[in-house]
């Protein structure tokens, strides 16, 4: 018996920083980039003498960073002791499985405690996949002799082996461990691990047509639950809480996100300095989640393009420290900076949602008017336009690209101010070229920015003339588009899925 679930990667539109203070709000786009989880049990059947052992053994693989540990999980404390090397360690795993082991012993009955024991002696081998398009492969693609296109990008196999960041080049503490492209790996592979362990042992019952899933209502207590576990098993492996965009994301696709308050998780804080886990996790299903989510999609006929200019990422907590310490340093500017924002956030949102309305109460012009646009350069979207709801669509456009630089402005600003490079001056190079492409809406560095991927909305079909550009510009533009489907449980291993579908379109041909 195996479950497979998977969780997608996020990019956050607007409302970087600012999203990790209520109430501000941020604007969170899935992606079909998927982290997977695979969990099955390690022994077909139970020995009769081990019912006497007390720990469960956990197998724990990925693939793509070449790493095994095997763990021995107690079922009484829910301690975890590695036994394998400590290089290998996963504090995101490791906290993901014990959080939910311990979910399931404060909620089930004594009828499914016997069953869980049983299931927990057979042991948990779990494996762990990311698509691609969480990490920089620019590197491999070079290394091959291949030209930085999206199609070389497709070359490479799924579940590419990841690449290190060199350690000198995270000498000053500014690189992450592996080279990312800022998708939120972490908190689709905690959310991925928590979902299919939650299955597995019977505390949620999670389908797999996303589209169910997720309807209002039916099972979203499971989400819920999903969602508390994960949040809480990525805050304490990251040891620090962020606003948990990337894990609301995760598990509900995307959307508009005000953050929790921090307080909900000092139960799980609590738990480091001692707490019986199995009480932590009661305090937390049980606890004040204050979160709100609002349903967002981008338009119709826009395109989400990212593309990886090279640089191996930035570290996200080191940029977060250094706003922080601006903020107590200058209350005053900073202050003033925020407010800015938030209006900026605010208002491109609301041209998002007029776009929207206006594509539902008139197609035709709608869709006519984002044909035209995706062929010209912004300053002559408005010319000829003589029909009054074309224009207004246009003017909708227009002052979307207006807010946007103006968003970016004051994340500039806050970047100086605080000496790190928010949006630093290569990336604003590239982004003021990207804006003034044909077809291109708007363009920007996502979440806290730095060096990781540039995001761009583009309108109709003019994403193949952006990412053409960004090729010839040294940037590659990823396979990575938006879809809005959260955590959901998939039909097999995603490796046999991949081989299957390609032997059956070539029987098929
Ligand atoms: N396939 C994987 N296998 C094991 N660990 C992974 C994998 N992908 C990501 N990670 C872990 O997650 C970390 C990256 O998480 P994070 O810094 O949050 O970046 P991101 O912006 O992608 O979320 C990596 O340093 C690594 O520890
Ligand atoms: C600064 C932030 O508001 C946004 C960071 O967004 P990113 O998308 O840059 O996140 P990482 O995946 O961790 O790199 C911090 C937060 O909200 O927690």
């Amino acid at each position: 018996m195996e479950v497979v679930a998977s969780a997608p990667g996020k990019v956050l539109m607007t409302g970087g920083y600012l999203i990790l203070e209520r109430p501000n709000a941020g604007i969170v786009l899935s992606t079909n980039a998927r982290f997977y989880a695979i969990v099955k049990p390690i022994h077909e059947d139970v020995k009769p003498e081990s019912w006497a052992w007390s720990w469960t053994d956990v197998k724990l693989t990925s693939p793509q960073l070449s790493r095994e540990s095997m763990y021995k999980l107690s079922r009484k404390h829910l301690t975890l002791q590695c036994v394998s090397s400590s290089e290998s360690r996963n504090p995101f795993v490791e906290n993901a499985m014990q959080y939910t082991v311990a979910a399931a012993h404060a909620t089930f009955d004594k009828n499914k405690k016997e069953a869980l024991d049983k299931l927990l002696l057979q042991g948990l081998d779990i494996t762990i996949l990311g698509c691609n398009d969480f990490y920089s492969y620019r590197n491999q693609i070079e290394a091959l002799g291949l030209p930085l296109t999206p199609e070389a990008l497709a070359t490479l196999p799924p579940f590419t082996s990841i690449t290190f960041n060199s350690e000198e080049s995270n000498g000053g503490n500014c690189k992450p461990e592996v080279a990312k492209t800022g998708l939120g790996s972490s908190a689709a592979m905690t959310t991925a691990v928590v979902a299919a362990l939650l299955h597995y042992l019977g505390v949620v019952n999670l389908s797999t047509s996303s589209a169910d899933q997720h309807q209002e209502n039916k099972n979203s207590t499971d989400l819920d639950i999903v969602h508390m576990i994960a949040q809480s098993a990525h805050c304490i492996a990251q040891g620090k809480v962020g606003s948990g965009f990337d894990v609301s994301s995760a598990v509900y696709g995307s959307q508009r996100y005000v953050r929790f308050s921090p307080e909900v998780l000092s139960a799980a804080q609590a738990a480091v300095k001692g707490m019986p886990l199995e009480e932590v996790i009661g305090n937390i299903l049980n606890g004040k989640w204050d979160h709100e989510r609002t349903e967002f999609s981008l338009p119709p006929l826009m395109t989400l393009l990212l593309g990886e200019p090279g640089t191996g990422g930035s570290s996200t907590p080191s940029m977060v420290g250094a706003v922080k310490k601006w903020q107590k340093a200058d209350p005053e500017k900073s202050q003033e900076t925020w407010r800015k924002l938030a209006d900026a956030n605010s208002e491109l949102e609301t041209q998002l949602n007029m776009l929207r309305k206006l594509a539902k109460e008139h197609w035709d012009a709608y869709k006519c008017v984002i044909d035209n646009c995706s062929r010209l350069k912004p300053a002559k979207w408005m010319e000829g336009v003589t029909e009054p709801i074309k224009a207004e669509v246009v003017k909708v456009l227009l002052k979307a690209r207006e807010v946007m630089l103006e968003i970016r402005n004051h994340m500039r600003t806050m970047g100086e101010a605080a000496g790190v490079p928010i949006e630093p001056e290569s990336q604003t190079k590239l982004l003021d070229a990207t804006m003034n492409m044909e077809g291109v809406l708007l363009a920007g560095v996502p979440g806290a920015g730095g060096f990781d991927a540039v995001f761009a909305i583009t309108l109709g079909d003019s994403s193949r003339n952006v990412t053409n550009a960004w090729s010839s510009h040294n940037v590659l533009a990823l396979l990575v588009r938006e879809d809005p489907q959260g955590v959901c449980l998939e039909s097999g291993d995603p490796r046999f899925l991949e081989i299957t579908s390609a032997v059956s379109s070539v029987n098929i041909k």
